[in-house]
């Protein structure tokens, strides 16, 4: 037997960052959105545990870790201690969600992994467990489960689906080098040492999404982890000001970056946005909308 689960891509719309907690982790309003990006994982039975990576042109496979570091092996090993299922399955990813870039293709994965375990054992595992070990495995993860368009709060496990009224136009510039999530977290909390122990209220950003106008949504968007990423990136806040200089509504960095994502008014106003960074140089430009559906089966099982 063999299953394919796909898993998207996420953006945040709204990031809001409160001031570090004492166990390490940032207190968030965040909004994300699921975007047509996306990882196929495959697993078929086998006797053992194991896994193939095939990545797309723009990934260097050299990012992506092999063996027990990667998240795909650690969610399905979760699954099986916590269901006494067994640790087996001959798992394949293939990526297109760019590595270490503030979208979550970690995530998706590590989504994708514990649907596709529990099928393929047929354990029947109730969405509350499900998403119980996603917040275990990462802060992203239960939202790469539920998908579409949703607030998280707590480190960002916390997920709720909210009103989404548009079908959003994105085009994603990923970067050829990776930016660590945890860095950019510190240098938030260097250039924001009395940052409010609440975040920023993600409240704005939900009445333009329930509007589904692109300007109003554009005006809304905000993501406190650009500045540090900025700060540590300085090339981001020139691509940002080509991509709006190319028709784009605004441009932002996606959660902890270095992808940037730009917000079009229309496919054609994406069309032209991503003809344009092309023209310029950017030799990757990707074309999505959201929301999407979070990890969820392909093929019938
Ligand atoms: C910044 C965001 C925005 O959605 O995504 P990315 O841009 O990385 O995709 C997330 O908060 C990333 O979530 P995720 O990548 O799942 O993080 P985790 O594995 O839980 O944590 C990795 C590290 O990030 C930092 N971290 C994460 C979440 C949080 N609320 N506060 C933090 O300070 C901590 O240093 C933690 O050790
Ligand atoms: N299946 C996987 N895909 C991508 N990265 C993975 C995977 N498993 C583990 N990793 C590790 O997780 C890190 C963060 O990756 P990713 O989820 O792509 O980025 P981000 O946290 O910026 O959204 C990578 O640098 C890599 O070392």
């Amino acid at each position: 037997m063999s299953i394919t689960v796909r898993g998207a891509a996420k953006i945040n719309l709204h990031l809001g960052v409160g001031r570090v907690r004492e166990d390490g982790f940032h207190p968030l309003d965040t909004v994300y959105q699921a975007i047509g990006i996306h990882d196929d994982l495959t697993v078929a039975t086998a006797d053992a545990l194991s896994l193939l990576t095939h990545v797309a042109d723009h990934i260097d496979p050299a990012s992506v870790p092999d063996g027990d570091d990667n998240i795909v092996l650690r969610a399905a090993r979760l699954l099986a201690a916590r269901t006494g299922a067994p640790a087996t399955g001959a798992f394949v990813v293939r990526k297109d969600i760019p590595v270490a870039g503030g979208m979550a293709g970690g995530s998706a994965d590590a989504a994708a992994a514990l649907v596709a375990h529990d099928r393929l054992h047929d354990l029947h595992t109730p969405d509350d467990v499900l998403l119980a070990l996603a917040a275990e495995l990462g802060s992203d993860i239960p939202f790469s489960l539920v998908g579409g368009t949703a607030r998280g709060v707590g480190r960002g496990e916390l997920v709720t689906p909210v009103e989404d009224r548009g079908a959003w136009w994105w085009v994603a510039v990923p970067s050829t080098v990776g930016l660590s999530t945890p860095v950019v977290y510190r240098h938030f909390d260097v250039l924001h040492p009395d940052a409010p122990e609440v975040p920023a209220s993600a409240e704005p950003l939900l009445a333009a999404l329930a509007s589904g106008e692109p300007v109003r949504l554009a005006r809304a968007l905000h993501n406190d982890l650009q500045e540090p990423a900025i700060d540590l990136r300085p090339e981001l806040g020139d691509l940002i000001v080509r991509g709006e200089a190319e028709g784009a509504l605004r441009g932002m960095v996606s959660g902890s970056g270095p992808t940037v994502v730009f917000l079009c008014e229309s496919a054609e106003g994406a069309r032209e946005t991503a003809l344009g960074l092309a023209g310029s140089g950017e030799e990757v430009v990707l074309t999505a909308t959201g929301p999407v559906a979070g990890a969820h089966v392909l093929t019938p099982v």
